[in-house]
């Protein structure tokens, strides 16, 4: 799949949470060969936000210029089947998206050795690194990515910064939430703060009790 896509433009989004709005406003673009990293305090809507721009929920209002057939998500779920091997988990998502080789995200995400095995009888962290490997064989541009490092170590946080260093190199882009330094010093950073939803004014007050 090629990567030449439009770049991703967000315009005065808001999006919501359990029918309340939790961020407004939101506007960045992402040019190709891009990263941004989306950071707030815990709950202001990271996950939330990054669910709307894949097309998991709707938007409140506002505009995202980039169909989510170009973006793959990868969120909190390592999304691997358990009874399949490193290699049937990949090849199944290879088949899913029409993508043919699974060599490099073996290799990208140091799972060669461990190819054969089934997805069930992995550590958390090689889970993880199996649900991010998705990533390259997805063949999509724009990463969409919810704190992808947890329960991965050191080496392989570094791995992953990698692995999206090369996305970007050809010509992808990445919107990463994270609390954590990913080490990619060349991404943007985006402080979601700002774009806190205000409580709605009430307007209509009860009579106090007495
Ligand atoms: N199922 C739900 N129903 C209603 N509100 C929810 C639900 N899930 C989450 N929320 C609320 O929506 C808001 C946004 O949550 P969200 O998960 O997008 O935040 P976040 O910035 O990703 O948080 P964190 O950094 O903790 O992962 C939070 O205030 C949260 O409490």
């Amino acid at each position: 799949m090629t990567l030449n896509t439009t770049p991703l433009q967000v315009e005065n989004l808001a999006v919501a949470r359990g029918g309340l709005a939790v961020l407004e406003g939101v506007s960045f673009s992402l040019s190709r060969g891009a990263a941004l990293v989306l950071r707030g305090p815990n709950g202001c809507g990271k996950t939330t936000l990054l669910r709307t721009i894949a097309g998991l929920q709707p938007a409140l209002s506002g505009h995202i210029g980039l169909e989510p057939d170009a973006m793959a998500y990868a969120g909190h779920s390592d999304g691997v089947k358990p009874a399949l091997t490193v290699t049937e988990n990949l090849r199944f998502w290879a088949d899913i998206f029409g993508t043919s080789t699974i060599e490099t995200a073996l290799t990208q995400f140091n799972l060669v050795a461990l190819k054969d095995r089934p997805a069930g009888t992995l550590s958390a962290g090689q889970k993880r690194r199996l649900g991010l490997a998705r990533l390259l064989v997805t063949g999509r541009p724009m990463w969409i990515l919810d704190e992808p490092t947890v329960s991965l170590d050191a080496a392989s946080t570094a791995m992953f910064a990698e692995a999206v260093r090369a996305h970007l190199q050809g010509g992808g882009m990445a919107l990463v939430a994270t609390h954590i330094d990913l080490g990619l010093a060349e991404a943007q950073v985006l402080d979601l703060t700002p774009f806190r939803a205000k409580a709605p004014a009430l307007d209509d007050f009860d009579e106090a009790f007495l």
